[in-house]
């Protein structure tokens, strides 16, 4: 199977998590473009989505979902998103498509937050995939200082957030402890949010591997 198949798989799998009657979380990406055309596919019931991107919203409108702006929901039940990299404790690294901001919103609104993968995402430390900062325009400067003083190589994506911000990926970074670097980037001034998803990391993995796809939870 090549990494699309992968995608997919989990993705398929990820609709048996969506429940009925309840307001479902869509995250962005490739991995979840296969998981919303497989549940509109499946028929099931879902009265409404809430999406963490421009993107997501787009494709599940097309397909005929209706999607709420969270600021109309209070909880949501399943949020089902991708990652980048995600190691054996469930916390993650987010942001490849931009979209880390409003994913950790939804992460945060999340009772069970399942994430869909290939096996290529697992990784024992974090650091292959660059990490992804949300910045305010006007701080990019300031704001990559401030990364390379803890050891990172900021760059500058040409790219602007659907909430008109832009991104540095940072590579070079020792991913040791993803709970306190979290913490100590998210307090730059400027800095809107770190694609290090380890506070609030996944509660679920579905992992798709040449032996199939694989489920676990949290501990
Ligand atoms: O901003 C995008 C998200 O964090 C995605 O979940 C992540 O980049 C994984 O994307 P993909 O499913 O395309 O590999």
């Amino acid at each position: 199977m090549n990494q699309n198949e992968l995608k997919k798989a989990a993705a398929e799998r990820a609709v048996s998590f969506v429940q009925e009657g309840r307001v479902l979380g869509v995250g962005t990406g490739s991995t979840v473009d296969f998981f919303i055309d497989a549940l509109a596919a499946s028929g099931k019931k879902v009265p409404a989505c809430v999406s963490s991107s421009v993107r997501s919203t787009e494709h599940l409108e097309r397909l005929g979902f209706k999607v709420l702006d969270p600021n109309e929901v209070d909880e949501i039940e399943v949020y089902v998103d991708g990652a980048d990299e995600i190691d054996s404790g469930f916390h993650m690294v987010k942001g490849g498509g931009g979209a880390l901001t409003r994913e950790k919103i939804l992460a945060s609104l999340a009772r069970t937050y399942v994430c869909i993968a290939d096996e290529s995402k697992l990784v024992p430390v974090f650091g292959r995939f660059p990490l992804p900062v949300e910045v305010i325009p006007m701080a990019v400067g300031v704001v990559s200082r401030q990364l390379k003083a803890l050891g990172g190589e900021p760059k500058l994506r040409d790219f602007t957030t659907d909430n008109g911000c832009k991104i540095l990926d940072v590579s070079g970074l020792q991913i040791t402890d993803p709970v306190a670097l979290e913490e100590k980037i998210n307090q730059i001034p400027g800095v809107v949010t770190v694609g290090l998803f380890a506070r609030r990391g996944a509660d679920v993995l579905l992992l798709a591997t040449a032996d199939g796809v694989k489920e676990s939870a949290a501990l």
